[in-house]
């Protein structure tokens, strides 16, 4: 597999490398000027940051500026940036970045006041849906990883009627390898839809064509007593405890690694760890499209499997959520023993799933 410039969306995963880039520059300098501690909560209490907020004003700009007649479903909206009034201080930092990133002005565009930085998020309120384009933007996914100083990504996709085309990844704090913890940090991944998934050091220049130098696959030759298990570290949004009996039924006994954002998905598309579960919480809870829009087609294009938690496809035309719960994501060796495991312990509907939620 190649990608060539007439590769069908190499140019919309060109414009997603370089705008998720300058979006990790921006996450990088609110973290480096501690600008993340200091989080706003949500209406539903989670946190928001003014790099969740300055991020999402890049990307969608940077979109909308190269396809303008496509739809956004982006996380965040600015009405909180209004009620705190905060436009001055995020355009601040996001003009800082766009100074430094002038290079790419005439493909990126620029966002030239604060005014214009809130309407940008607001384009960001697509309902999502199984017809036309749609991009899933996920600005700083892990923002509780982002508040501690661990891990967290900045994720962008493409849904094409449907069906997810692009998705690209940046990990400004992931190693090059988990197992060497003295590795390089910082990781950029891109998928295309039938034409492979890559992974490049984010401070490397993007270029077009795309650099696919570092073809990226799931580790598809471990058995599932050897398999190692990427898990989230926030128990508010997956459930350890049914992991944990998941776990024991397949006689899984190494101890997991517990990352936060969708970074779990780009460690397990390079062959990091070959399973990811996300046991639900709660039965009721539909998990948001720009969770996994991105890391579901990278992990697929490197070969592996990603469905909810009895087995089936992820539908990412329903709307700004899926209509499944969970995430089951795993090597093709071992996707079909965790769906089994998972049905005997609550049962084959999910009948039991309360009891252990
Ligand atoms: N009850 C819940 N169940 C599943 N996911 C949840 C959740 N509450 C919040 N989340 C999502 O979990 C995401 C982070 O995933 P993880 O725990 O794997 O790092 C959050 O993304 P944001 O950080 O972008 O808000 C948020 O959307
Ligand atoms: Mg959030
Ligand atoms: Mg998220
Ligand atoms: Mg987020």
């Amino acid at each position: 597999m190649s990608i060539s410039l007439t590769t069908p969306y190499a140019k919309e995963a060109y414009i997603a490398q370089l705008a998720v880039k300058r979006a990790a520059l921006l996450t990088r300098k609110v973290s480096e000027e501690h600008l993340n501690e200091q989080s706003i909560d949500k209406q539903d209490h989670s946190p928001v940051t003014v790099g969740d907020f300055g991020s999402q004003a890049i990307i969608i700009n940077a979109i909308l500026k190269n396809f303008p007649g496509d739809e956004v479903v982006g996380e965040e909206d600015s009405a909180l940036i209004k009620e705190k009034k905060i436009e001055n201080l995020i355009y601040t930092h996001v003009d800082t970045i766009q100074q430094t990133d002038a290079a790419h002005e005439s493909e990126l565009g620029r966002i030239s006041s604060a005014e214009e930085l809130c309407n940008s998020i607001d384009k960001g309120n697509s309902k999502g849906g199984s017809k036309g384009r749609i991009w899933a933007l996920d600005p700083i996914d892990g923002t509780k990883g982002f508040l501690r100083g661990d891990q967290y990504a900045v994720c962008l996709a493409l849904i094409v009627d449907g069906e997810v085309k692009v998705g690209v990844i940046g990990c400004p704090n992931l190693p090059h390898s988990l197992r060497d913890s003295g590795s390089k940090k910082g990781g950029l991944f891109t998928a295309i839809k039938g034409h492979g998934s890559y992974f490049q050091d984010l401070n490397e220049s993007v270029s077009y064509p795309l650099n696919t130098s570092t073809n990226i696959s799931v580790h598809n030759e471990y058995s599932l007593d050897q398999a190692r298990v990427l898990e989230g570290v926030e128990k508010g949004h997956s459930s350890h405890g049914l992991q944990g009996l998941i776990k024991t039924k397949l006689g899984i006994s190494q101890p997991s690694v517990n990352l936060d954002s969708q970074a779990k998905y780009c460690a397990l598309s390079k062959g990091d760890a070959e399973i990811y579960l996300r046991l639900p919480t709660n039965p009721n809870y539909r998990e948001k499209i720009w969770d996994h829009a991105a890391g579901y087609l990278l992990v697929k294009e490197s070969g592996g499997m990603v469905t909810d938690i009895y087995g089936n496809d992820l539908n990412f035309g329903y709307g700004r959520t899926l209509n499944s719960q969970g995430v089951i994501a795993a090597s093709k060796t071992v996707h079909s023993s965790i769906i089994s495991a998972i049905k005997s312990i609550i049962g084959e509907k999910g009948e039991k799933l309360e009891e252990y939620c």
